[in-house]
């Protein structure tokens, strides 16, 4: 299989190339399973989350490790938005996407109990990847139903233009 070298935080991973549209391949970073990578990048993103950030804000799946190890520097809460429906969600946010990224809709779930942990709170959003910004843009609508207020929007790699301003720390080429 085809690789790509990327680096992060002074670590470096030979990822594959996969082609989620015809004729545009991009390396695929995988954070999952990966702590060393994961500790880097949450290194390489703390200074960029703004001061007075009371909680982050995820996705799943990739981003929850470094979500949570950056949550744990920086001793702050965070939460995660599902990708999929739980039967024990009670009165959840239900935010659908559009990501260019996958060339499908998706929908975002997040139980009421969760959603609470945003009420009134500064909110930073983090991501591995950001693309489109599909699903920042989600993300930012899901915060704002909650009763929060987005205070940054952060990811480990930007890969494209995305359509809001996102702070990364490391390019991803569209090869
Ligand atoms: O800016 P966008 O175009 O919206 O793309 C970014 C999204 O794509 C990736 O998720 P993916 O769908 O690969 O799911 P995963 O996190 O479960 O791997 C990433 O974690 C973001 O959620």
């Amino acid at each position: 299989m085809e690789t790509y070298p990327i680096t992060i935080g002074g670590v470096t991973r030979h990822v594959p190339l996969i082609e989620p549209l015809p004729g545009r391949r991009i390396p695929l970073v995988e954070f999952l399973g990966d702590p060393e990578l994961v500790r880097a990048a949450a290194q390489a993103l703390k200074p960029l989350v703004p001061a007075g950030t009371e909680v982050l804000f995820t996705t799943e799946t990739s981003p929850i490790p470094l979500t949570h190890v950056l949550a744990e520097e920086m001793g702050l809460p965070y939460v995660v938005a599902r990708r999929r429906r739980r039967p024990y969600m009670e009165d959840p946010i239900i935010q659908e996407v559009q990501t260019l990224t996958l060339g499908v809709g998706e929908v975002l779930w997040l139980d009421r109990r969760f959603a609470e942990k945003l009420l009134n709170q500064k909110v930073t959003l983090i991501s591995d990847v950001v693309s489109s910004g599909e699903t920042m843009k989600a993300m930012e609508r899901m915060v704002l139903r909650a009763g929060g207020r987005v205070v940054g929007r952060i990811a480990a790699f930007r890969q494209g233009t995305p359509a809001l301003e996102v702070l990364t720390v490391a390019e991803l080429p569209v090869l």
